[in-house]
């Protein structure tokens, strides 16, 4: 199994680490998937990233075809309306990876085209968007860390990635505990994004304050309450390492969401664990509390609360 074609659905802030990773690679066929006005937008601007303005192909969904290996790099809330363009752009013998946040999407996009198609895998990048493109520093991303649910783990299209991994500049690294990886991501994006989002600081809050660090500490309790009854061994991936330093003043991707007045991935957090936790009978309200918080920032966002004053229908307090 070799892969000489693959297509990106979702040129953003993660995409862009894929296409400035892959364009080096000469031998690889290498387009973006889009439909439309984003189809022409990067037709005739390209993807600019770190500086440079690359020009993968452009394909429209009808125009997928032999796709070996198919990255989702989408936001939660694109998901649902794209499952039909990754369907048509699945054939028998092609590799789909999300590197989507959250523990579901391969749940999600499984369902629609078979989960015998889901590389599972997520992405360690803090890359974002400014007004001259994409940027992230690729020295210190740990990259994609991808593998197979169950053994064989060295399969042959474990292998095909990592033979296109190696000829590009993608950091990556293969596990045996994918499961227990991208639960540990989920982890640490709901107690790490969430609650800072809710403050607006930078995630120096969790050394500062010690009401931060309780609340992170109670949405910890219950992913680790829910992931356990999943049968989700954290131990088997934990080392004793530090983690990777994070500048106090660094705002993740939620807090960067609300701060640009886009809406959140707050269903793909909290709303999943509240749905998880309805069904294993374990209480989630740290989660609930946080959900709500959230959904009302985005409408306080998109103006619902700018109340105008006397002109308006009083409410009443009891
Ligand atoms: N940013 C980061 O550092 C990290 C993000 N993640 C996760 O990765 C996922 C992607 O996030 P991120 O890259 O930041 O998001 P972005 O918003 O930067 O990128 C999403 C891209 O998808 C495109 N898109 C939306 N709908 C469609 C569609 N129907 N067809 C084709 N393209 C579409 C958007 O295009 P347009 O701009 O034209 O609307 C945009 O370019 C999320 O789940 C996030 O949580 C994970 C690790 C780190
Ligand atoms: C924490 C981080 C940067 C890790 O990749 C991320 O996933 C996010 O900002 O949502």
């Amino acid at each position: 199994m070799e892969i000489k074609k693959v297509a990106i659905l979702g040129a953003g802030a993660v995409g862009s680490y894929v296409i400035e990773g892959i364009s080096g690679c000469m031998e690889i066929r290498l387009g973006v998937i889009a439909e439309g006005e984003r189809n022409a937008r990067l037709k005739s601007a390209g993807c600019t990233i770190n500086g440079v303005t690359y020009h993968p192909e452009v394909w429209t969904s009808q125009e997928t075809d032999n796709i070996d290996l198919l990255i989702v790099s989408l936001k939660y809330g694109a998901l649902p309306t794209a499952l039909d363009t990754i369907k048509q752009a699945t054939r028998q013998n092609t590799i789909v990876m999300s590197l989507m946040n959250g523990v579901d999407s391969e749940e999600i996009i499984g369902a629609k085209i078979g989960m015998s198609h889901i590389l599972p895998a997520l992405i360690k990048v803090a890359s974002h968007k400014e007004p001259d493109g994409y940027h992230f520093d690729r020295k210190s991303t740990i990259g994609i860390i991808f593998g197979e649910y169950k053994s064989p783990f060295q399969s042959e299209r474990v292998k095909a990635v990592c033979d296109l991994f190696e000829k590009s500049d993608i950091s990556y690294r293969v596990t045996d505990y994918i499961r227990e990886e991208i639960w540990s991501k989920f982890r640490l994006n709901v107690c790490n994004n969430l609650p800072q989002a809710i403050l607006g600081a930078g995630v120096g809050c969790y050394r500062d304050s010690v009401h931060m660090k309780a609340i992170s500490e109670g949405l910890r309790s219950e992913i680790e309450a829910i992931a356990a009854a999943k049968g989700i061994e954290f131990s088997k991936i934990e080392s004793s390492a530090k983690g990777s330093p994070v500048m106090p003043s660094a705002r993740y991707s939620t807090l960067q969401d609300l701060d640009a007045k886009r809406h959140t991935e707050i269903d793909m957090f909290s709303g999943v664990l509240m749905r998880m936790g309805k069904e294993l009978g374990i209480p989630t309200p740290y989660n609930e509390y946080t959900y709500h918080m959230i959904k009302a920032l985005e409408e306080k966002n998109d103006g619902l609360f700018d109340y105008k004053g006397k002109d308006e229908t009083p409410t009443y307090s009891k």
